[in-house]
């Protein structure tokens, strides 16, 4: 038994990704989730066998993880190797890499043939395969036309895909050339997150066989005619995707679908070999094409390693932690891999021969009491082992026997059942013989009754001429009738002694032949109407019955199990749907708040604004005409956004097209803001100039200042605090553009949680009707059941009333042939009476 080892890459990150707050750091074979200044985030740390970071390249992967499973594969281990990891971290990368940077299946072929060369004593014969999953669907790379392929499973081959094709190869060159030749045909396609992303999990096979060559001198038995054959797979699984983040949609989101399924198939496989053994149960192979492939891979007959890849970028921080997740449950997997060796019938003499002589050997040596005295016990032990055998096959035997014999009973009861008429007359023994009597002549017949008499074979006389008419007139009982007819002769009648004998022992009262009643014997099914009532056949039924009642039952189970999965994945299906509702709610909260704060700074404008016009005491100045220009622009400016934000915050449509008419309004209202201070802090400008030139010392000290002067003053005053003004709005301003792309940015992300939120709902409704159609195969194999437990009742019912038809059938039969019996004897007598009273004349012509 031995773990499979499971290693985490990170691929390097894209340039104009942006970290900000948290990054994956990548230590030995550690890597743990740290916040920007350094400290790890505890519960987000995780080891696995190796950890390679975005420096490492595609030759130390497969130095490190790689190139054992690939010896052992020479050697005669079956070997797996794949990737996993969320769509765009580096899966194909690592598994194909590129022309300058070979990945590990370019990497493991050049490695299969540079051992291959150095194992002198073995020859090998390599054939190579290559497939893809797309869709569910099995398909040939290495010839197109072969699609759809099924899955199938024997002893000798385990799980295969039959009518693949299976190329033999015997260069590393030719095996790439056929990779090249096959990745034209597998299904790439450009999403959000890869502009060449693989759209289905490929399978590339490696089928290895070997053989000791002939000339080996050493004679060993498994160098020369074992022949080895292991399995080497190398997987790029398609990567889990967000359909969001892919932005998938229409054979994309198909696509996606179908993945996303597979590798949640995947998903379960591992966790549910990850427990113990103990509550482990039922592991789910056959989900999924992905999973029954994987199947010896994943707890099975071989040497496993899974590289499990990793995006560092923040915003995939949920998939690589789901990513790390499934690597540490795979971790705890164990598989049991050992060499598969076939061994011929040459190579099994060659074992035998050699343990002999080993044996042999060993006799001759220091030991050979010892071993002598050990092939004596063995020998003791051998005759025991015999004795015992013999024994047991002299029981088998007697059992045989007396099955036969009870076999021999049943069927006579049987024959008995299916033909009474028959019967009454003629005992069952003699049912063939009496059968070659009837194809005899007349004269036959007569010359055999004292031979019949004398071999003991016991027949009724004259069975043909009136017992049919007899038993058919006794069995209809409306015509019954009120005594049985006497027969036509006594000629050829048997004694007393063979009648008593004939009925064993039973001794005949007259009166019960009239009481007999036909009724009973009408009651068997006199032309079979029952089908397969014999007991073989019976049995065979009720075996039958049986094997599909099992089958029924563990189809049933079989739906139930997957009913409840089905029923666990809804469960949490609406767990995250809960989920996202909370978000979703949550985002639309956004533009109240927006709205709140907008009005706030509508008071707050308003204040100021108010303040400054309370400054601008003549209505009639530039200023206070500036000033309330100024007034209606940001009063209009807030009511436009206060309505466009309460259209959001309620959910309006048409906030949408209204979001962009208040954009173009916005513009124009702050342009027309900003002409107007800048008028105003001009003419304020010229104003003061013209004060200075026409009094040069006028410095607002207010000492004996004039009205004039005062006024001027005042101006500067109400000019500084329209400069502050001005600055406030640029700050809001700005504040609103941040509030602007806030928005925005709400906007696309609800609109992507909406989307998901639709696939999610449209998921839960497929699953659903999954559900739905489960349960309604569940209550039809339920009917099944149900219907074949009736059958099997209604069997069992037949039966015990046949046993009791049998009963009667033979109390009757018994009593009658105690009648007859008894009938015989008194006839018998009679005519002997009746003999006595009326002696034969002697004829005349004997001449007393
Ligand atoms: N270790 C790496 N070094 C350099 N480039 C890398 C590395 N890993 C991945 N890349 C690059 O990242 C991009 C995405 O990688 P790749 O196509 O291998 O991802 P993937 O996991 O196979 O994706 P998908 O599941 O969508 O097929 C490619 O352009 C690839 O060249």
């Amino acid at each position: 038994m031995e773990k499979i080892c499971v290693a985490v890459r990170v691929r390097p990150a894209v340039p104009q990704e942006i970290f900000n707050g948290t990054f994956w750091n990548v230590e030995d074979n550690r890597v743990s989730l740290h916040r920007q200044h350094g400290t790890p985030i505890s519960g987000l740390s995780f080891a696995f066998d190796h950890v390679f970071d975005e420096n490492c390249g595609n030759a130390r992967v497969y130095e490190l993880l790689t190139k054992d499973i690939i010896h052992a594969a020479v050697e005669g281990f079956n070997g797996t190797v794949f990737a996993y990891g969320q769509t765009s971290s580096g899966k194909t990368f690592t598994m194909n890499g590129s022309s300058s940077e070979p990945g590990i299946i370019p990497l493991a072929v050049r490695d299969i043939f540079d051992n291959i060369q150095m194992m002198s004593d073995r020859e090998f014969l390599i054939r190579v395969s290559y497939m893809e999953i797309y869709n569910e669907e099995i398909n040939d790379l290495l010839a197109v036309e072969n699609q759809k392929l099924p899955i199938h499973e024997s002893l000798e081959r385990g799980i295969f895909v039959a009518g693949l094709r299976e190329e033999i190869v015997n260069s590393a060159e030719q095996v790439i050339k056929l990779i090249e030749s096959g990745e034209v045909n597998r299904h790439f396609g450009e999403t959000n997150m890869n502009v060449r992303s693989s759209r289905s999990h490929t399978i590339f096979r490696m089928v290895i066989e070997s053989k000791g060559k002939e000339t080996n001198p050493s004679g060993d038995y498994s160098s020369s005619d074992a022949i080895r054959v292991s399995v080497l797979t190398l997987v790029d699984l398609a990567g889990s995707e967000r359909i969001a983040k892919t932005g998938a949609g229409g054979v994309r989101l198909k696509e996606g679908k179908y993945i996303n399924k597979s590798l949640m198939a995947l998903g379960n496989v591992i966790n549910k070999l990850s427990e113990g053994a103990k509550q482990r149960g039922h592991i789910p192979y056959r989900d999924s094409k992905l999973t029954r492939i994987l199947q010896p891979a994943l707890g099975g007959n071989a040497k496993t390693s899974i590289i499990c890849t990793i995006a560092p970028e923040e915003v995939h921080i949920e998939e690589t932690k789901g990513t790390l997740q499934f690597a540490s449950r795979a971790k705890r997997i164990t598989n049991c891999a050992q060499v598969n060796e076939i061994l011929t019938d040459a190579a099994l003499l060659k074992r035998q021969k050699l343990e002999i002589e080993e044996l042999r050997s060993k006799l001759q040596g220091s030991h050979a009491e010892v071993l002598e005295q050990e092939i004596l016990k063995l020998r003791n032990d051998m005759l025991k082992y015999e004795l015992e055998r013999e024994k047991l096959e002299t029981e088998l035997e007697e059992e045989r026997r007396s099955r036969k014999e009870r076999d021999e009973c049943i069927r006579e009861q049987q024959l008995k059942i299916q033909n009474p008429s028959n019967h009454v007359m003629v005992s069952d023994s003699d049912r063939s013989f009496s059968q070659e009597l009837d194809s005899r002549t007349p004269k036959e017949e007569c010359d055999d009754s004292n031979s019949v008499c004398q071999a003991d074979v016991f027949r009724t006389p004259s069975y043909k001429a009136a017992p049919n008419a007899f038993v058919v007139m006794r069995s209809n009982y409306s015509r019954l009738p009120d005594y049985s007819p006497l027969p036509d002769s006594f000629s050829n009648m048997a004694d007393e002694d063979t009648w008593f004998k004939m009925n064993k022992g039973y001794i005949a009262d007259l009166d019960m032949l009239q009481m007999t009643p036909a009724r009973k014997v009408q009651s068997f099914p006199l032309n079979d109407a029952t089908p397969g009532c014999s007991n073989e056949n019976y049995r065979q039924e009720v075996q039958k019955l049986k094997a599909q009642l099992e089958l029924v039952t563990e189809e049933k189970n079989e739906f139930q199990r997957k009913y409840t999965e089905q029923v666990l994945l809804n469960d949490q299906l609406n767990g995250e749907i809960s989920e996202l509702t909370q978000e979703t709610l949550l985002i639309q909260e956004i533009p109240r708040r927006l709205c709140e704060s907008v009005a706030s700074c509508k008071d707050f404008y308003e204040d100021a604004l108010s303040t400054m016009q309370s400054f601008a005491s003549d209505g009639n100045s530039s200023t206070a005409e500036l000033l309330s220009s100024t007034s209606e622009i940001g009063s209009s400016l807030f009511s436009s956004l206060e309505t466009l934000f309460s259209m959001a915050a309620d959910g309006n449509k048409s906030f949408a097209g209204n979001y962009s008419l208040f954009q173009e309004h916005c513009k124009v209202l702050c342009e027309r803001l900003k002409s107007t201070i800048t008028t105003l802090v001009l003419s304020e400008t010229q104003t003061t100039d013209n004060k200075q030139v026409k009094n040069p010392q006028c410095r607002c000290d207010n000492k004996g200042c004039a009205l004039e002067e005062e006024t001027a003053c005042w101006k500067e005053k109400l000019s500084n605090e329209l400069n502050t003004i001005k600055e406030k709005y640029n700050g809001l301003e700005k504040e609103v553009d941040l509030n602007n792309k806030f928005l925005e940015a709400s906007k696309e992300r609800y609109g992507s949680l909406e989307r998901e939120f639709q696939l999610l709902k449209e998921e839960r409704d497929s699953l659903i009707e999954t559900v739905a159609e489960s349960s309604q195969k569940l209550a039809v194999v339920t009917d099944q059941k149900e219907n074949v437990l009736k059958d099997l009742n209604s069997e069992v019912h037949r039966r015990k009333d046949i046993e009791e038809e049998i009963k009667q059938f033979s109390v009757a039969f018994a009593s009658r042939q105690k009648s007859l019996v008894s009938f015989h004897s008194e006839l018998k007598s009679k005519v002997e009476k009746l003999r006595s009273q009326n002696p034969v004349p002697v004829p005349k012509s004997l001449g007393y």
